[in-house]
Order: C-alpha cells, then sequence, then structure tokens
C-alpha cells in the first residue's frame, strides 16, 4: 500500500457489507476513501440499496454512473458465489472517478468462498457476523459464524497474501459481566473482570483473540499481517432496527413507552457514521503505524451523551411523537427478572411450535441495567480518529431516519 502512495489504487473486502453497520462502511468508502479502486462487498444476503447506489436514490447519495455485470469464472472446479459487478462513478469529496463495486453472494463460513472473495484484496473490513442475544439463533450456529468465520476469513488473508485486517468486535468483548459490575467511563486498560457466558459475547471475545493473536502472522509472501480490532458500544443511527421496533411499540401503546430501567443506569452508545468512518480510517493507518496500531483494540466513542438505555432512545423517539412514561422504573426489578425468566421458559416450551424470542431476556435485562460506558482518546492518538458527525448531526439524522421508515414496512 506504501511507496507509489498517491497514484496506486486499493482493492478493500468489506464482509457482512449489506448489515447494519457494514452498509455505512461500504457508503463511507465511497466517500472517503480516495485510493478506493475497487469495493467487494461480501453477505449472505446481498440488499437491494446495492442497486440503488446506481441511482443514488437512498438517504441522499452521492454517487451515481453507469453499472456492468460481469460473470467471475469459477476457478479450479471451486465453485465462487453468486457474483455481480458495477461500475459506479462516485463523486468523492475530492472529485469524481470512477470505483469497482462487485458484489458478492456469499457465507464467511465456507473457507472457499472466503478465500475467492479474499484473493487480491489489500484490505479487508470484517464486520459480518451474527448478533443475536435473543435466542433466535442457536449457540452452535453463533459460534460458526462469529468465531469460525473469523478464522476463515484469516487463514484467507494468510493464503492469498492480504495483509491489513480490521474486525469489527464489540464492547460486549469486555462486559458487562454477569456479576453486573459497573463499568464507569473506562478505556482499553481499565481492569475489568470480564465473565461471558453466553453464545454471542463468548464469540466475539474468541474471535477478537484470533484477529489480534494473528497480528504478525507471515502472510503469502513473507510480510506480516497486520490486524486491529474495534469495539463498538450500542450502535444508532439509520437502518438500526430495535430503534425502529420500540418506535413501532411505542405507536402501538398509544404514543408511549414505559420506563423500565433507572434513568442512573449509564450505557454507551455511538453514532453509526462515526463507527463506519473509524473503520475506515483504522484500515486506511493500519500500514503507515503497523507497529503502533497492530494487535491493538479500539473502542468506538463520539460526542454521544451518557444515558441510560431508555432515556437515549428518547433523544429520537421523542420528537417522532413518543413519551416516555415514569421518572422512576414503573415496574419493580424483581417483576422484570420473572418476567425475563418466563420468557426463556415460553421460548423453550414454545420451540417446536415457533420462534418465541422477545427483547427482554434475563441476558438484555442484566446488560440493560448495568452502567457500562467508554471515555478514551486511543483511536485519536493511535491513528488520528475524530468523530465526523457531532452530537447534533448524529441525533437529526436519526430522527429523520425514524420518521421517514419507523411507521412503513422498509
Ligand atoms: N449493532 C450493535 O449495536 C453492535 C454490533 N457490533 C458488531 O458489528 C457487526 C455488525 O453488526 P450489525 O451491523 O449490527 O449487524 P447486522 O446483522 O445488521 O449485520 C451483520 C451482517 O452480517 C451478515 N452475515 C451474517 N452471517 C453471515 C455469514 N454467515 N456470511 C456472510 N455474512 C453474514 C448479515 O447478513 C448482515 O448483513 C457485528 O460483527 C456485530 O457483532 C458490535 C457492537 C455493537
Ligand atoms: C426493557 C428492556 C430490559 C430493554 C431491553 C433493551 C435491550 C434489547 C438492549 C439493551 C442493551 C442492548 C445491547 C447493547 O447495546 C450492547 C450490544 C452490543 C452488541 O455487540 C450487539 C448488540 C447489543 C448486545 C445490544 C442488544 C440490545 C440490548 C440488549
Amino acid at each position: 500500500m506504501a511507496d507509489s502512495a498517491q497514484a496506486q489504487k486499493l482493492v478493500y473486502l468489506v464482509t457482512g457489507g449489506c448489515g447494519f453497520l457494514g452498509e455505512h462502511v461500504v457508503r463511507m468508502l465511497l466517500q472517503r476513501e480516495p485510493r478506493l479502486g475497487e469495493l467487494r462487498v461480501f453477505d449472505l444476503h446481498l440488499g437491494p440499496w446495492l442497486e440503488e447506489l446506481k441511482t443514488g436514490s437512498r438517504w441522499g447519495s452521492l454517487w451515481r454512473g453507469g453499472c456492468g455485470r460481469f460473470p467471475i469464472p469459477s476457478q479450479a472446479g471451486i465453485p465462487t458465489p453468486a457474483v455481480e459487478q458495477m461500475i459506479l462513478v462516485s463523486v468523492h469529496m475530492d472529485g469524481i472517478r470512477p470505483v469497482r463495486v462487485t458484489a458478492i453472494q456469499g457465507d464467511v463460513t465456507q473457507a472457499h468462498e472466503v478465500a475467492a472473495a479474499v484473493a487480491g484484496a489489500h484490505v479487508v473490513i470484517h464486520t459480518a457476523g451474527l448478533v443475536d442475544v435473543f435466542g433466535r439463533a442457536s449457540p452452535k450456529i453463533i459460534h460458526e459464524v462469529n468465531v469460525q468465520g473469523t478464522r476463515n476469513v484469516i487463514e484467507a488473508c494468510v493464503q492469498t497474501g492480504t495483509r491489513f485486517l480490521v474486525y469489527t468486535s464489540s464492547m460486549e468483548v469486555v462486559g458487562p459481566n454477569t456479576k453486573g459490575d459497573p463499568f464507569y467511563r473506562g478505556n482499553e486498560d481499565t481492569p475489568y473482570e470480564a465473565v461471558h457466558r453466553h453464545p454471542y459475547p463468548c464469540s466475539k471475545a474468541l474471535a477478537e483473540w484470533l484477529v489480534l493473536e494473528a497480528n504478525g502472522r507471515k502472510v503469502c509472501g513473507g510480510l506480516p499481517l497486520v490486524t486491529c480490532a474495534l469495539r463498538p458500544t450500542g450502535i444508532y443511527g439509520e437502518g438500526h432496527q430495535i430503534m425502529r421496533d420500540f418506535y413501532r411499540q411505542g405507536l402501538r401503546l398509544g404514543g408511549r413507552l414505559f420506563r423500565a430501567i433507572p434513568a442512573s443506569v449509564e450505557h454507551g452508545r455511538v453514532y453509526v457514521g462515526n463507527v463506519a468512518w473509524m473503520h475506515v480510517l483504522a484500515a486506511r493507518e493500519l500500514e503507515r503505524r503497523a507497529a503502533l496500531m497492530g494487535g491493538q483494540v479500539y473502542f468506538c466513542y463520539d460526542g454521544s451523551p451518557y444515558k441510560s438505555y431508555e432515556d437515549f432512545n428518547m433523544e429520537f423517539l421523542g420528537p417522532c411523537g413518543l413519551r416516555l412514561v415514569g421518572t422512576r422504573p414503573l415496574v419493580p426489578y424483581w417483576l422484570l427478572v420473572f418476567l425475563a425468566a418466563l420468557n426463556v421458559l415460553l421460548q423453550w416450551l414454545l420451540r417446536p411450535l415457533l420462534l418465541y424470542a422477545p427483547l427482554l431476556n434475563p441476558y438484555t435485562l442484566a446488560v440493560a441495567n448495568t452502567t457500562f460506558t467508554v471515555s478514551t482518546d486511543k483511536a485519536q492518538r493511535h491513528f488520528g480518529y475524530e468523530p465526523l458527525f457531532s452530537w447534533e448531526d448524529s441525533r437529526t439524522r436519526t430522527i429523520l431516519w425514524v420518521q421517514a421508515t419507523g411507521g412503513s414496512a422498509q
């Protein structure tokens, strides 16, 4: 990535590129990565918005342009994932230029599909993951996607000679722990007893460890792999499904939501655009600052205020017409614990008939009810990160999105 710095066009691969965060990473790369020559978007489910990129019809996109479809031949009898390519003329901050966008429908648990997608890429941003704390997927599948999938990405980098890997980890790798110890405005060095039992944080912790441990491994060609992990707290912004679910629930309840968590419990949140920007910057700087950044973890942060989970959501849902009833929880905590346990029982009893996976369970209750906030400047010190979106911008963008899509089926 180094010498012919200005001229060289780079190939980026974003796994999970059609997810909530992944889509923002893809858009951010198109808008703000001057050396982007080709962008590979790898996902189990390709989103229709990829098609819309061509017309620039959603979220006031900046780009428009021609497109073409090119079949990619399968190599040595190995079936390649479904691939579609288009050439976009992206209107970048620094001018107009063509970028080849390759949409790859593939599965990170399939090593050969990952290897085919990684081959020839300079940088991999691995955001694909199974985000499930509600018991929708089995622990085995969560492990396969989050841990084996990450192992496949690392091995593909090593085999094909890709040197730079940014992994989307999670605050959940640290906590909150099962004892409910508060993590109050902590940073990457704050001592905390991380105790994982739930399959999701277990899988993220293991995957993060694999990524950090792989830093320095020799890739094909003999050069070292450089890796780092970014740990978002709860992400919010355009595309946030749970925010939309709360909005719809509030509408059903006559414009009201009922406070369940004490206002004093702080829950860390970060705007999706800033998380995406942090990924783009980290990926860009990994080569130049390999010695400093390689094998490091970074919490994702911005200017979002420290608030309880529900009070924070009201920053967006309030202007959309909802009201949070109660200055203190209306339901006693013991009753929430009971209902959460009941939900586990119902989930188990109903499993043969249907998937019952409500938001409230003992794990989500513990997470929502335990203070976990970060205060750090490590990303600024190591790779010059400053939030791209102010709190006011992040708030406005999220409100506009809830208003536009909250009531619709989109
Ligand atoms: N949403 C949040 O608040 C947080 C998310 N994260 C992490 O950020 C990453 C992205 O999360 P979100 O965008 O929220 O989730 P998401 O579910 O919207 O996106 C994940 C994407 O990965 C894809 N994917 C899942 N299994 C796959 C497979 N086997 N092969 C290929 N692609 C697959 C999905 O189709 C989806 O598009 C995840 O790794 C998650 O652990 C971390 C902290 C907080
Ligand atoms: C009244 C109920 C108890 C409120 C339930 C809210 C919960 C559904 C959410 C509260 C905290 C959320 C989690 C948190 O933001 C950290 C996360 C990090 C991730 O990597 C994935 C998502 C999540 C686990 C997030 C999930 C929803 C909550 C548990």
